[in-house]
């Protein structure tokens, strides 16, 4: 699987995004180790706050299938630069992505960054800092 081929998927699962609201599409694609690919569309809803992310759909469809390591990740949007990701997706794929996991962020123009978790969201708030 090349980082070409997961932003394809994710390119094809963009046209399923259901924006009514923000007419704005976004598309992920998620591998796993096993070498599984789960994708995700953004889903918004009249009730604004309940919509939820391309990434997180992706990342929360793989957790409810039992998916536990991932390897790379690609988002898509038509964004002029890089599509950044939101802080909540920060903060989900914090939880359950390794901090030297990449994720191919990009374009419908193939501009594409490519960034690890941990410099996407630096200091980020685990599940160790409730330990004392
Ligand atoms: O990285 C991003 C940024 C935004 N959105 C969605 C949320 C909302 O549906 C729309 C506008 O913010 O785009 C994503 O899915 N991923
Ligand atoms: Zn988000």
């Amino acid at each position: 699987m090349s980082k070409n081929e997961l932003i394809e998927k994710a390119i094809e699962i963009r046209e399923r995004a259901y924006v009514p609201y923000s007419n704005f599409s976004v598309g992920a694609a998620l591998l796993t180790k096993s070498g599984k690919i789960y994708t995700g569309c953004n889903i918004e809803n009249a009730a604004y706050p309940v919509s939820l992310c391309a990434e997180r759909v992706a990342i929360f469809k793989a957790i409810s299938e039992g998916e536990t390591e991932f390897v790379e990740m690609a988002v898509v949007a038509d964004t002029e630069r890089p599509v950044p990701p939101c802080g909540s997706c920060r903060q989900v794929m914090s939880e359950f992505f390794a901090g030297e996991m990449k994720v191919h962020l990009t374009n419908l123009h193939d501009n594409t960054m490519t960034v690890k978790v941990d410099e996407l969201l630096p200091f980020s708030f685990q599940k160790t800092d409730m330990e004392k």
